[in-house]
This record gives structure tokens, C-alpha cells and sequence, in this order.
């Protein structure tokens, strides 16, 4: 039974919002406030009173009830979010890693009206579920900013706030237009939440977070294998014309080049967080049998979406060779996999990929690696992402 009274606000009503994010909090009895700058979006979820969220995979089907919500457009109503955040318990957000400066001003205004708890009012909690390392940071700094918050009060702003970052895992591909509200997912969820800055004042009941103290080998292992391992298999996919996900990997050279990166990866986190090897492997064969979901219908440009930000210093590819090469271990396969990134040009519907594009035909290969990658000259990988950006610009020149 749902205990009542705690309200959550939760920005982005997408994919992982409504099937993942607020799916939890209704189910820990909060009230889901959505913010978004979808104006149909927002029409929809305040004309339908509840939605589905439908799990699928090889074990059948399930499906759970989503009520007490609403709906807030951050665009047009401004002020009517601040008072919701001013009065809210949990702040979560998916919008998006590139969104959080966007979604910093109104939730700073909220917090700034917010009662110098503990006393008068519990500081907000306030937890970032994107697929970035330090999501949460990113987004407090952003709030913190001078010319967001009010400045003069930033010394108390820990009683009225606390930041924790989180991992957060489920595979959410896109909808049926006709499905309206519903989702359809995969059975496996991951959620862990960094809970010291929470401690003193008192740790949110949801119901199916992991709690940790120190959650970098968490969101590490997450990033560089769930992630690694699915991008790879749809860049590779994509450059092979596979449709979906599941496609490519029924393709033995692309499965080839996934299990590749993702032993690539087991060596850096093996080494680094004294992850037990065997528990590493069995991780990563799981996680090759999840993305390979056959019910999930996940198609690969969905998967490669936004590969400027998944080429960065500390994504998913060259956050992991980068350390690898550092340490002299084996980077073939992710090179491989920055590779077929760097040939994800031009996608319908992916600004990114258009971006990628004029980048790759309007510079040299050092000057791509160092905007695109962020990687300098003196380290180790740099010459061989180099060769990289060469071999794909040389390519496009004879096409
Ligand atoms: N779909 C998935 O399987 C998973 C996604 N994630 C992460 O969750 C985040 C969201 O992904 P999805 O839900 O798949 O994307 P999505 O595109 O389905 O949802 C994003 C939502 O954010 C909204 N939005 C955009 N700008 C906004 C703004 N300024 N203010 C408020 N809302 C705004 C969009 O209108 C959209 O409804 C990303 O960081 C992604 O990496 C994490 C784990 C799994
Ligand atoms: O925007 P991104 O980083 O591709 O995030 C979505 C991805 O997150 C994951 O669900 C993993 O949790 C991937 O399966 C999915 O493609």
C-alpha cells in the first residue's frame, strides 16, 4: 500500500522518466510531478490518469500501474515549478547530460525559497539518473552558479539541498507512437545512489535503490560495460546496416568485436577497483544477453544517438582506452568500436551525428581528437585516435 504525502519532482518524462524513474517513486508512494518542455507530452500525461509500464523478456511479460502524477511545462509555467520544487522532497531528473544547464535555473529558484532545514524543512534531494559519471555534480554546480542562485546564501545552501549521484540501468528503447503513455522495458533494473551526503539528514525511501558509500566503481563498471557493450554493437550495427540491436549481435564478427571491448574493459576494472575476474565475466555475459533482448525491438540508431557526447574524455570509449593505454593494456577493440562511432555521421534525426560530420570535414585529425575526444598530445592514446580520425576523414574524401 502507498504511503502518501511525499512528492517528487521529476524533469524529463521520456523513456527511463516514466518507465523507469517515476515508476519507483510511485511505487515508494510519492506523487510524480513531470517537468518537461514537450507541450503535447505534458497535454497527454495530464488528460490520462494512469499508464503502463509493460516489462518484457524471455521469462514473459509483466506490467505495473502508474497514477498520481502530473504535468508542468518548464518553458511556460516557471513559476508554478519553483513552488512545486520549494515544496517537494526529491528532485530526480533524465533528461539528458547535455540538459542539466538548462534544468539548473528553476531548480536553484526552488531551492533558494526552500526553509533552512533540518529544522524547518529537510534539505531537497536531489539525484541525477543520466548515463554520465557525476551526473549530479555536474547539475549542482550548474544550480550552484552564481548567476542561477543567490549568492549571498550559498554558504547555508547544504541545509536547503543535498546532491548524490547515481548509476541507473535499464535498457528503455523507444516507444510505439500509438502506445501513448506506456512503456515498454526490459525485466533488469540497476539504480545505486551514492547515500553519504545524504546521511545526517535522513536517506529517501525508494524502494529499489542500491545505497552505497562509494559509488565510482559502481558507475564505472555500469558506463564502461553496459554501455561500452551496447554502443559497440550498434555502431558496428549500424555501419553493417543492421536494424536492431539484437541484428547485429546475431552477427558473429560484431559479437566478436563487443566481447573484444568489453574484455578491453574488464582488464581496466579488474585492475582498478579490484573487481574479481570471474564476477567481471559473468557481469559482462549477462550484460551481452540483456542488449541482445529480442522482445526489446531496440533499434540502432537509438543506441548510437549523440556520438559527440559518447566520444568524450569520460564516456563509454575513450574514458576507458584513454586509462588502458595509459597503462600500457590492449586497446584494439575499443579503438575499433571509437572507429565505427566516428563513422555515425549524417544520422536522420541525430543533430549530433550532423555535427560530427561538418567537425570530421572542417578540421585536421589532431584537432578533432582534442574537440572531439578532449584527449592532448602527450598522452599515450593520441597517436593511435589520430590514426582513427585519419582513416574515417580519408574514407568520406574517396565516397
Ligand atoms: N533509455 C534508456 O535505456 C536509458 C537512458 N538513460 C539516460 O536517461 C536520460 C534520458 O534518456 P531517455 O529517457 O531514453 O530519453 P528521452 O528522449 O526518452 O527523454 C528525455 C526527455 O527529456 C525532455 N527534455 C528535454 N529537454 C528538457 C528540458 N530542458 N527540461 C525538461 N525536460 C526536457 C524531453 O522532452 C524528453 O521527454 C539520458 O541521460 C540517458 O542516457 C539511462 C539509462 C537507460
Ligand atoms: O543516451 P544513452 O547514453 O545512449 O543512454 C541510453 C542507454 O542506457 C542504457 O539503457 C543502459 O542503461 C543503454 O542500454 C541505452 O542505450
Amino acid at each position: 500500500m502507498a504511503k502518501m504525502g511525499k512528492k517528487a519532482v521529476h524533469f524529463g518524462a521520456g523513456n527511463i522518466g516514466r518507465g523507469f524513474v517515476a515508476c519507483f517513486l510511485h511505487n515508494s508512494g510519492y506523487e510524480v510531478v513531470f517537468a518537461d518542455v514537450n507541450g503535447d507530452l505534458i497535454d497527454k500525461i495530464n488528460a490520462t490518469p494512469s499508464y503502463r509500464v509493460i516489462e518484457v523478456g524471455s521469462e514473459g511479460t509483466s506490467e505495473s500501474t502508474i497514477t498520481n502524477y502530473r504535468a508542468i511545462n518548464s518553458r511556460t509555467h516557471e513559476e508554478e515549478l519553483v513552488e512545486e520544487i520549494r515544496t517537494a522532497d526529491v528532485v530526480t531528473c533524465s533528461v539528458g547530460p547535455n540538459i542539466l544547464k538548462f534544468i539548473a535555473p528553476v531548480i536553484a529558484k526552488g531551492i533558494d525559497r526552500r526553509a533552512d532545514g533540518p529544522d524547518e524543512q529537510t534539505p531537497l534531494h536531489v539525484i541525477a539518473c543520466e548515463n554520465a559519471i557525476g551526473a549530479t555534480d555536474t547539475l549542482a554546480s550548474h544550480i550552484k552558479d552564481a548567476r542561477n542562485t543567490d549568492p549571498a546564501r550559498l554558504d547555508t545552501h547544504h541545509l536547503r539541498a543535498r546532491y548524490a549521484n547515481s548509476a541507473i540501468d535499464r535498457i528503455v528503447p523507444a516507444q510505439d507512437p500509438n502506445a501513448g503513455l506506456d512503456v515498454t522495458l526490459e525485466k533488469f533494473f540497476e539504480w545505486v545512489v551514492d547515500k553519504t551526503p545524504f546521511e545526517d539528514v535522513g536517506i529517501p525511501s525508494i524502494e529499489g535503490i542500491n545505497w552505497v558509500n562509494n559509488l565510482a566503481p559502481f558507475i564505472e563498471r555500469k558506463l564502461y560495460t553496459v554501455n561500452t557493450g551496447h554502443a559497440t554493437a550498434a555502431y558496428h550495427g549500424y555501419n553493417r546496416r543492421k536494424r536492431t540491436v539484437f541484428d547485429a549481435l546475431q552477427d558473429k564478427q560484431i559479437m566478436a568485436e563487443v566481447r573484444g571491448a568489453l574484455t578491453e574493459t574488464k582488464n581496466l576494472l579488474v585492475a582498478k577497483h579490484g573487481i574479481d575476474e570471474d564476477a567481471q565475466e559473468a557481469y559482462m555475459n549477462k550484460i551481452i544477453k540483456r542488449i541482445g533482448n529480442p522482445h526489446l525491438e531496440d533499434a540502432v540508431e537509438r543506441v548510437g544517438r549523440a556520438p559527440l557526447r559518447k566520444l568524450s574524455r569520460k564516456e563509454r570509449f575513450v574514458g576507458p582506452a584513454a586509462e588502458a593505454a595509459e597503462n600500457d593494456m590492449p586497446i584494439h577493440f575499443l579503438l575499433d568500436a571509437i572507429e565505427m562511432t566516428f563513422r555515425f555521421q549524417d544520422v536522420e534525426g541525430d543533430d549530433e551525428s550532423k555535427e560530427l560530420s561538418a567537425i570530421m570535414s572542417e578540421n585536421t585529425p589532431e584537432d578533432v581528437v582534442a574537440k572531439v575526444c578532449g584527449i592532448q598530445a602527450t598522452e599515450k592514446i593520441y597517436p593511435r585516435l589520430v590514426e582513427v580520425v585519419k582513416r574515417v576523414q580519408d574514407d568520406s574524401r574517396e565516397d
